[in-house]
């Protein structure tokens, strides 16, 4: 690790310190005192400890933001790997010490505050509620998915939540997380336009009724879904393009899963594309995907910005120094709808709804 960089990161600013510097453990059987000591990374502390004890890195999903390890005396190279990464991403990180009482402890701060993300996150509240001394990671976002939960139901009173976003966007995958967590019922809109056609599946029905066929369907069953509540509904990629639809839509909260069109392509060449239609079938593998993928998301990419709620994997990835949004687990990104669902909530009961465009 050379020297100039850990200055670099000594010298971002981390405003987000000063709570935990106000941070107190109300009671702490193992340690000796209750007050919290915290100390940024500088060079020289990096490097006058490399003859003390090695640090043990723990990971939390995704988001290894905060890791507590009781006992450690110097950086592990994987907390300040972390750090490093962040700063190059121009997010404010830094690599500290935390005192417990006797205890030296190793915490990785990344300050987005490109995003009101990880102030949101992870709170000193959490640090404290958990015990600093018990050697836990600070997040555990499965109780994150449901302290949030409990949130979103306050604000949106049992409205229907409509994910939207391309093939492959995780819709189902995230929708049903989001309807456990809530409390909600969950649908795939696909499958409801299969009931419609006696059982057909959607390729089946492409096959059989056209593209035109398939979309009446969709919007007799964006319709009749509308009229539900304490629903989560997965649609179907191609349900924003049809005007028509977005009256539908606007009976609930729209959220759209931004991802980049090169994960997508990942993703559905992993399942296979065959069940697909406006792919192309299985044959053409991943390039193939790729440019359909590209052109489709060219021509529906203004209609998807109109969700009342967009959710950028490509920014979170970045808020949290993710390599790329392929790290970001299905848990993870529900929180972060979840939080976004929270600020929509708060926001549109002071103002309005934004006007759809085309
Ligand atoms: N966060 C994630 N990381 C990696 N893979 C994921 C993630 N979310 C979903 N996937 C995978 O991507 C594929 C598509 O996910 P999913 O079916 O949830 O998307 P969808 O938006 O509902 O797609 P479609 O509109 O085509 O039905 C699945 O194989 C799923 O396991
Ligand atoms: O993006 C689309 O237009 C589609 C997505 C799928 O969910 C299905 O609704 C169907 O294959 C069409």
């Amino acid at each position: 690790m050379a020297a100039a960089t850990i200055a670099n990161l000594a010298a971002v600013p981390t405003a987000s310190l000063a709570y935990l510097k106000a941070a107190r453990l109300e009671s702490s059987p193992q340690s000796a005192s209750s007050s919290l000591r915290v100390r940024s990374i500088s060079s020289q502390s990096a490097s006058s400890s490399s003859s003390s004890p090695r640090v043990r890195a723990s990971k939390c999903n995704c988001f290894e933001r905060i890791l507590i390890n009781p006992g450690c005396h110097h950086f592990s190279q994987d907390a300040v790997f972390r750090a490093e990464r962040a700063h190059h991403h121009r997010i404010n990180a830094s690599v500290n010490e935390v005192h417990v009482g006797n205890q030296a402890s190793e915490l990785v701060l990344i300050n987005a505050s490109v995003q009101q993300f990880l102030d949101t996150h992870a709170k000193c509240t959490t640090i404290e509620e958990k015990g600093i001394n018990r050697n836990v990671s600070v997040e555990n976002f499965e109780q994150l998915l449901m302290e949030k939960a409990q949130q979103v139901k306050q604000e949106i009173e049992r409205t229907c939540i409509f994910l939207i976003g391309m093939m492959g966007s995780g819709k189902s995958t995230v929708g049903r997380l989001m309807s456990e967590a809530l409390g909600y019922k969950f649908l795939d809109s696909d499958n409801v336009i299969e009931s419609y056609a006696g059982g057909l599946s959607v390729a089946e029905i492409f096959q059989t009724f056209k593209e035109e066929g398939f979309r009446k369907l969709e919007s007799q069953a964006l319709r009749e879904l509308s009229l539900t509540s304490d629903l989560v509904v997965a649609t179907g990629g191609g349900a924003v393009v049809q005007h028509q639809n977005w009256t539908y839509l606007r009976n609930g909260i729209t959220v759209w899963l931004d991802v980049p069109v090169p994960a997508l392509a990942h993703r559905v060449t992993a399942v296979g594309t065959g069940t697909r239609p406006l792919l192309g079938g299985d044959c053409g593998g991943y390039d193939q995907a790729l440019a359909r993928l590209s052109k489709i998301f060219e021509e529906r990419g203004p209609a998807y910005a109109n969700a009342d709620v967009t959710v950028s994997l490509q920014s979170l990835a970045l808020t949290l120094a993710c390599e790329d949004v392929s790290e970001l687990t299905p848990t993870a990104i529900t929180v972060q709808v979840l939080e976004e669902l929270i600020q929509h909530s708060r926001l549109t009961k002071r103002y309005f709804r934004a006007p759809v465009c085309y």
